[in-house]
């Protein structure tokens, strides 16, 4: 038997939870349907276990870099501790948390793995193996998420490797880790692993951190370097094998081998839409979703005016981020409801029912050694658009709340500016702690601020924010015409 619900959201990641709650807020009967955990990859296979992996070793980093403090963390990292810290905050792969969360906002969560059936049909099949079958009155939203991409490189495959779901799930760390890839996840579990001790080698084919502005990537190369780990650059794995004494054989393109105990591959996403029922509304199995700034998917066959399908997060490939993901599922949630209940629509752009800022200003903190944050367009990325780029570069040396904070001060910052329109349009951060000098960035972009009144937002003295002022000198400060 059918059963006729106003919303069914596929995927109880962090995304579709979003969805399923803003949909809720505005009354409608929402089911949520998910095949694993509730809370995703984010939290319990990639941010919140990474993140927390990462912590312990960056924060004794930290006070290592203070007089005082140092003399007195002179131990070595308790990695016992890490683990187990990470352990309790992914309340050792329970969901319950999660579960009760959706129930306490009236989501009704069905778990099994479901699919579409034609338009606005899910089939879902339960883990007792029967099935229910679902007709959504207003909306059906694919938030299924992304799995790590293993590339075809010989014997890969066979050597069973590492992707992230290992990387950060570990019980203990491996003498030996080489990481095939050169980006987020790559820098990230090198920073960790090398913290924990591990000897680390990246095997990157180009330089790290492709998508951030280069210098990025070298101070990130440099931070690895200092912790131990190997980088090699410009270098990528012919063949793979493990042989059977359980050690992992890896023939690189400059001809040497190099031997590990695990290898990780971190080498990008592929989308979670194989076996979804697409064929079923016209759309390619296997493939990344295509959504209009309302996430409502194109090319769907939308059998009313009104938009039936939407996707959100990951599965869309818009920006693989779990607070970017979150920010769509807002404007799907609530433009869902606008829309099932004859409410307008604000879908102009930076519109209450619209993801512009996907375009525009995606925050991203890279979690390495150094930390790495940024936030719209690069000064490449810039030219590509046309854009009228003006650029300046601070050091954070220059910083007297940043000498303070910790003692040589290295990395540094960069603006993008507009010329012809003088405002902010892209920022990069390069240096400890620099993630949370990011949201002021965001809010420049997202805003429009003229860098005539950048001047008027004082940071204060003396923290790392002073920042802002070196580059808004470095821009000059604006003159008044005769
Ligand atoms: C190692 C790592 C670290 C990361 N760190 C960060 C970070 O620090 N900050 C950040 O913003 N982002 C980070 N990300 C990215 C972030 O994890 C993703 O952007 C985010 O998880 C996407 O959320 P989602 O809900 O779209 O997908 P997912 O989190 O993948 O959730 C999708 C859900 O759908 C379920 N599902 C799939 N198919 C079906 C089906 N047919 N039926 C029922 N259920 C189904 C899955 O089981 C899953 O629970 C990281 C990624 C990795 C790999
Ligand atoms: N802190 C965070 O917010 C965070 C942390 C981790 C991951 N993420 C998200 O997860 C996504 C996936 O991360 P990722 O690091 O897997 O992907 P990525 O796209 O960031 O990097 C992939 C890397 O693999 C390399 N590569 C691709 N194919 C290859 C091949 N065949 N052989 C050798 N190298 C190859 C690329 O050159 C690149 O260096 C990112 O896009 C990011 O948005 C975010």
């Amino acid at each position: 038997m059918t059963r006729e619900v106003d919303v069914v959201v596929l995927g109880a990641g962090p995304v579709g939870e979003n969805v399923a709650d803003r949909a809720r807020a505005a009354g409608l009967e929402v089911v949520i349907v998910e095949r694993e955990l509730v809370g995703g990859e984010c939290s319990f296979w990639a941010c919140v276990p990474s993140k927390t992996l990462l912590r312990s070793a960056d924060a004794l980093r930290a006070a290592a870099r203070v007089p005082g403090a140092a003399g007195a963390v002179t131990g070595p990292l308790d990695v016992a501790a890490v683990f187990a810290r990470r352990n309790r905050f992914v309340s050792d792969w329970d969901d319950a948390g999660g579960a009760g969360w959706l129930a306490s906002v009236g989501a009704e969560l069905v778990r099994g793995q479901g699919r579409l059936d034609g338009p606005r049909r899910v089939v879902v099949a339960l883990a007792d193996g029967t099935e229910a079958a679902f007709a959504a009155r207003h909306a059906v939203v694919i938030a299924t998420g992304s799995d790590a991409a293993v590339p075809d490189i010989p014997g890969l495959a066979d050597a069973r490797p590492w992707t992230s779901r290992e990387a950060t799930s570990a019980q203990r760390a491996p003498d030996r880790l080489a990481i095939i890839g050169g980006g987020t996840v790559a820098v990230e579990m090198a920073t960790a692993y090398a913290g924990f001790g591990t000897e680390v080698t990246v095997l990157a084919r180009s330089g790290l951190l492709g998508g951030a502005d280069p210098f990025a990537g070298e101070a990130v190369a440099e931070g690895l370097r200092g912790l131990g780990a190997s980088v090699r650059l410009g270098t990528h794995p012919l063949r793979v094998e493990r042989d059977a004494s359980g050690e992992v054989v890896l023939t690189l393109s400059s001809e040497e081998s190099l031997v590990a105990d695990e290898v990780l591959v971190a080498t990008g996403r592929t989308p979670r839409t194989h076996g979804l029922g697409l064929e079923t509304v016209g759309l390619e199995p296997g493939a990344w979703i295509d959504v209009d700034d309302t996430m409502a998917v194109r090319g769907a066959g939308h059998e009313r005016p009104e938009p039936w399908l939407y996707a959100v997060g990951d599965v869309t490939h818009r920006a693989l981020l779990t607070h970017q993901g979150k920010y769509q599922a807002r404007a799907a949630g609530d433009v869902i409801a606008a829309r099932a209940l004859g409410r307008p629509v604000d879908d102009a752009p930076w519109g209450v029912h619209v993801a512009t800022a996907d375009h525009a200003a995606v925050p991203a903190v890279v979690f390495s050694e150094p930390e790495v944050a940024y936030v719209g367009l690069t000064e490449a990325v810039a030219r590509e658009r046309g854009v009228d780029v003006r650029t300046v570069e601070v050091g954070f040396s220059s910083v007297s709340g940043a000498g303070i904070h910790s003692d040589g001060p290295e990395g540094r910052a960069k603006l993008i500016v507009d010329a012809a329109n003088s405002v902010v349009v892209g920022a990069t951060f390069v240096g400890q702690d620099v993630s949370e000098l990011l949201h002021a960035a965001t809010t420049a972009i997202v805003g429009e601020v003229p860098v005539t009144r950048l001047w008027h937002a004082v940071p204060a003295f003396p923290t790392v924010s002073e920042i802002w002022l070196r580059l808004l000198e470095a821009l000059g400060r604006p003159e008044v015409a005769a």
